[in-house]
């Protein structure tokens, strides 16, 4: 058969399973409107018999019984209505282009073609007309060459003959490109795929997927996955395919609440949030460790890394490195709970637990339980046992209080719905005692507040706590004077409601320690990306919230922007050693995607270690820097450059060291409306001319890049080399650096001067 024969064959097929597809979707969509009256009867239905049946008391017990069926039945169709809507998503996911990818395979002498998608086709009788790419036989399409090759299935090990592997590109259903291919998955498609101009959401890649990519998104085995990839190398999108893939294979035990991702922004959580639903997947939940923090410690300001990285000297003192090293270890939280353990007969730090604007339990009491308990007895055993004393003092007061006459007052007051409310809610039979009995419920409610801050722990004060352990430490990293001085600012940022990073963490870990808590055994699995961004204490106090999470870990040591000034050690050796003892499976991705040759090219070799960055073979325009003599003549240059930029690209993103250098450059832009200043608070990108400072660009990419002043007064070494690689490592298809007077020294040994 000739290329075009086989061409046109493949063609009937796409339109007669697009066809397919459409009538799927117009019958789904009639099953959903009948599923969405069905669900509403339902509804109607149960509010009518609960307002009917829970006004008489006698009824209360089939009024149970009906409330429950009814419940079922609303259960059932939200769910059937639910599976409908995903069916119908999953369809229109695969209209306009089924599948991207043919494997013919020979297994048990018996010969097969197969087609894969983004999710499964059935026919009316079953049978397979495209396979979903997390199937298991999927996995020959991404990593085998052709012949024997074998797969993985719920059974073990299979093997198979693979005789064809083929690739297409379908747009509108019209076959573009199309060729067999020995290869993971041929460059052709790819070149094309990633000649495509930058968009507001980030794509999936299930159709280009490479075998490295393929290895971290179908591992289920490691504890801790540790990704090591440089810029462009699809971290980001292998961990969002990683959670589809999970999704699929574990969907009688996972769904998407169980997976957490630690994002670096919020600009970078709605550029990724397109992907899994494009998948037929939910999205997994989404946190910035800011937010993470913020949650533990209601109350208190966290100061965030891009604040503190704004603050920070360009040379800072060393005391405060060795200060600042020493707390982000994970080393300084152990230091902190042994502290704790060897000062045995210290009584922790309470706090008395007001109620109507007065001690309910004063700290001295609370204290003197506490020294109550032996102390052969670990420090948590000892909260706890205090902690249960208090609930059964309350308890006790509760009984006691019932028959106390400004209760029964109350109880008096009490209107009918009320009264009756408290019956129901608490189920309490009619007797003799039932006036005792509702007492003691309506004293339960009303003392809540107590009962919660008990449970809640909130008569424990950790800052104090802290402070403490801080003084008493054994610590010889600096001065007895310099360590006294670090320990009173903390002092006074508490009184503020403010706090470190550093501290926040050590704290949250000391509170979780002694009162036993802040565990989420639920979460499955912990993604967290721009990895280099996070120190081992942050990690070790991630791990100890989330006990039976397994760790995807994904990160660049070469794009080191907010901490590189003063880390002195290689972020990916840190983890190994933190995890020791676990299942840690290390991969690096070589292979950049994102930007042309030219630009890869150009800043790898910014990099000591530049042969470890591969450049993919993409043609563009090599990047250039423009150097201008004076500050008018550079504001001028740097607009008419963007300016030129805009007419050929849609993105073109201004990026800067800092935000008041982005605001200096934006100032200079006038009131044009085509250019935006992007700061933290922003969820999304325009389009047009963009200026904001690299760290907020973490993890995005632009058209075209406009590195602003690339000067040695900006970047004067190497403390700024993790800086300006992430700046030109943004740039898809264009990168231009601008340098007012001398350029910097990092650009020596780069490949073009001019
Ligand atoms: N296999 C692939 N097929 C198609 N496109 C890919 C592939 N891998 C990566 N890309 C594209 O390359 C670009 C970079 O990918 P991604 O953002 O996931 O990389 P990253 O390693 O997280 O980058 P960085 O660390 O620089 O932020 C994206 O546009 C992505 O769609």
């Amino acid at each position: 058969m000739t290329i075009n024969e086989t061409k046109e064959e493949e063609q009937t097929r796409v339109s007669k399973i697009a066809q397919k597809i459409d009538n799927k979707i117009a019958q789904t969509t009639e099953n959903l409107e009948k599923a969405h009256t069905e669900t509403h009867n339902i509804y109607r239905n149960y509010g009518e018999n609960i307002k009917v049946n829970t006004f008489e008391v006698d009824d209360k017990m089939e009024t149970n019984a009906s409330v429950q069926q009814q419940k079922q039945l609303v259960t059932l169709a939200v769910e059937n209505e639910n599976i409908l809507e995903s069916n119908k998503q999953q369809l229109e996911n695969l209209q306009g282009s089924p599948y991207f990818g043919r494997i013919d395979v020979v297994e048990d002498n018996e010969e097969d073609t197969l087609y894969i998608g983004t999710s499964t086709l059935q026919d009316d009788d079953g049978e397979f007309l495209i396979y979903d790419w997390r199937a298991p036989i999927s996995g020959i399409y991404y990593n085998g060459i052709l012949g024997k090759v074998s797969y993985s299935t719920p059974n073990g090990k299979a093997e198979v003959d693979l005789k064809k592997k083929r690739q297409f590109q379908i747009i509108n259903n019209k076959i573009r490109t199309m060729f067999d291919t020995n290869e993971t998955v041929g460059d052709e498609i790819l070149q094309s795929v990633l000649s495509e101009y930058s968009d507001e959401y980030m794509k999936n890649i299930v159709a280009t997927i490479q075998h490295e990519q393929n290895t971290i998104i179908r591992d289920t085995h490691s504890d801790v996955l540790l990704v090591q990839g440089v810029a462009g190398s699809g971290k980001t999108s292998a961990i969002l395919q990683r959670v589809a893939y999970l999704l699929y294979h574990s969907r009688s035990t996972l769904d998407a609440d169980k997976i957490v991702l630690f994002s670096p922004n919020r600009l970078f959580s709605n550029y990724i949030s397109e992907v899994l639903p494009s998948l037929g997947e939910r999205n997994m939940r989404q946190v910035t460790l800011n937010e993470f923090i913020s949650f533990r410690l209601t109350g208190i300001q966290v100061e965030t890394l891009f604040d503190r990285y704004e603050k920070d000297e360009r040379n800072l003192p060393q005391t405060t490195i060795d200060i600042r090293l020493f707390k982000e270890s994970a080393d300084f939280l152990t230091t902190l709970e042994q502290t704790e353990k060897e000062n045995k007969e210290h009584t922790l730090y309470f706090e008395d637990i007001i109620f109507e604007g007065k001690p309910f339990f004063t700290k001295e009491e609370i204290s003197e339980i506490y020294n109550r308990q032996n102390t052969a007895f670990s420090i948590p055993d000892r909260f706890l046992k205090t902690k249960n004393i208090l609930i059964k003092q309350l308890k006790r007061r509760i009984h006691n209080d019932r028959d106390e006459d400004w209760v029964q007052a109350e109880i008096d007051n009490l209107n009918d719905e009320d009264f009756q409310q408290i019956i129901t809610d608490n189920n309490i039979e009619e007797s003799t005692n039932q006036r005792s009995i509702i007492a003691e419920e309506f004293l339960k409610e009303r003392y809540a507040p107590i009962y919660n801050a008990l449970i809640n722990n909130y008569f424990f004060d950790p800052y104090k706590e802290y402070v403490f352990l801080l003084t008493n430490m054994n610590q010889d990293i600096v001065s007895n004077k310099v360590w006294q001085t670090m320990i009173e600012s903390i002092d006074q940022n508490v009184e503020a409601h403010k706090l470190g990073l550093s501290d926040a963490i050590a704290i949250l870990y000391l509170r979780d320690f002694i009162t036993d808590s802040g565990t989420n055994h639920n979460i499955q699995h912990i993604f967290i990306d721009e990895i280099q961004d996070y120190t081992m204490a942050q990690l070790k106090y991630i791990s100890h919230s989330f006990p039976n999470a397994k760790m995807t870990l994904l990160g660049d040591r070469a794009q080191d922007v907010l901490t590189s000034s003063y880390r002195n050690k290689d972020v990916i050796d840190a983890i190994c050693e933190l995890y020791q003892g676990k299942k840690v499976t290390t991969i690096n991705l070589n292979q950049s995607y994102r930007s042309t040759a030219e630009i890869t090219d150009f800043a790898k070799s910014l990099l000591p270690n530049a042969k470890e960055v591969k450049s993919f073979s993409r043609k563009g325009e090599i990047p250039s820097i423009k150097v201008f003599d004076d500050e008018t003549d550079y504001y001028m240059g740097l607009k008419q450059t963007a300016r030129e930029l805009t007419d050929k690209y849609e993105t073109v993103a201004i990026l800067t060291r800092n935000q008041a250098q982005a605001e200096q450059v934006y100032t200079h832009f006038g009131d044009e409306s085509l250019v935006t200043l992007v700061d933290a608070d922003f969820r999304s990108v325009p389009k047009g001319i963009l200026v904001m400072p690299i760290y907020l660009a973490k993890g995005l990419e632009f058209d075209a890049v406009i590195g602003h002043d690339i000067s040695a007064a900006n970047y004067p070494d190497s403390r700024s080399r993790d800086t300006l690689y992430t700046i030109c490592t943004r740039a898809m298809h264009n990168l231009t650096l601008c340098v007012e007077k001398v350029p910097s020294p990092l650009l020596e040994h780069t490949k073009i001067t001019n």
